[in-house]
């Protein structure tokens, strides 16, 4: 697993704007190499503002929109449509505003679609989706994810992988249902860890005071049970994405050496 780098940025405006600056330069690299990109979005106020800033930036166009294909690490288990939604959100800030193809856009399933109510069933649809589409270059029961992007809660949740319940601690399976989380709506949705760790690259995206602790304590040692975002690592490189509040208490140590 990589060692995770760090970037600081001044503030979480100009966070989002350069994590979507890099996240276009990393889509149109991996589409000229391989012909397509494979992208894991992450629900949030800091996932749902990188995709408004890319929206917004110049060179969004650069990338093919038809050959792009959009995962998300985890899903609020609520019915099609709803607000709340992380695929509602992510329409709203940016998809419903470009060209994708609509067959590469892979939502994970409501609380009202084919598995009606059952969280279980719908996890292991999303893997048998995964595991359908990881292809020669796939990796553990999962397509090579170019990107794979989590928010990063104060508690150092990372997708529905909350501290100390049964998700985080899966080692099998790659889609797992979640009961009782700790942030509202209780039922959701979630990669787990070993999926997480089957993309080239993870960029946790972590912004404002109130997650300073949780990017401190993350990186600081803390084991994968008691602070998820520690074991969120991509198996060529894990970028931790922050903004100067959100790395006020890091060790001065692992400040990068530009933001010193
Ligand atoms: O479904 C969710 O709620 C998200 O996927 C969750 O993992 C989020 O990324 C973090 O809680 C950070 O959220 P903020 O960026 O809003 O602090």
């Amino acid at each position: 697993m990589s060692t995770p780098r760090l970037v600081v940025h001044r503030d979480k405006e100009l966070m989002a704007q350069a994590a979507a600056a890099r996240l276009i330069t990393k889509i149109v690299d991996a589409q000229a190499a391989r012909g397509s990109a494979s992208v894991v979005l992450t629900g949030g106020r800091n996932g749902n503002g990188l995709l408004a800033a890319l929206g917004s930036a110049p060179a969004r166009d650069a990338i093919d929109w038809s050959r792009l294909d959009l995962w998300w690490g985890d899903e609020r288990f609520l019915p099609e449509g709803d607000p709340e939604r992380n695929v509602t959100q992510a329409r709203e800030a940016l998809l419903d505003g470009v060209p994708l193809d609509p067959a590469r856009v892979h939502a994970m399933p409501a609380s009202d679609g084919p598995h009606g109510s059952d969280v279980d069933a719908a996890a292991a649809a999303y893997a048998a989706e995964l595991a359908a589409a990881a292809g020669l270059d796939g990796h553990g029961g999962v397509p090579a994810f170019d990107v794979l992007m989590l928010g990063v809660g104060p508690d150092t949740h990372v997708a529905s992988l909350f501290p100390e319940l049964p998700a985080v601690r899966e080692t099998e399976r790659t889609v797992v249902g979640v009961r009782g989380a700790p942030k509202p709506p209780p039922t959701r949705i979630s990669l787990t860890l070993p999926a997480i760790r089957a993309a080239r690259e993870v960029w946790l995206l972590a912004a404002g005071e109130d997650k300073a602790e949780a990017a401190a304590v993350a990186l600081s040692g803390a084991g994968e049970v008691q602070a998820p975002a520690a074991g969120a690592r991509g198996r060529s490189r894990t970028l931790w994405l922050l903004d100067a509040a959100a790395a006020s208490e890091l060790p001065r140590s692992l400040y990068p050496p530009s933001s010193a």
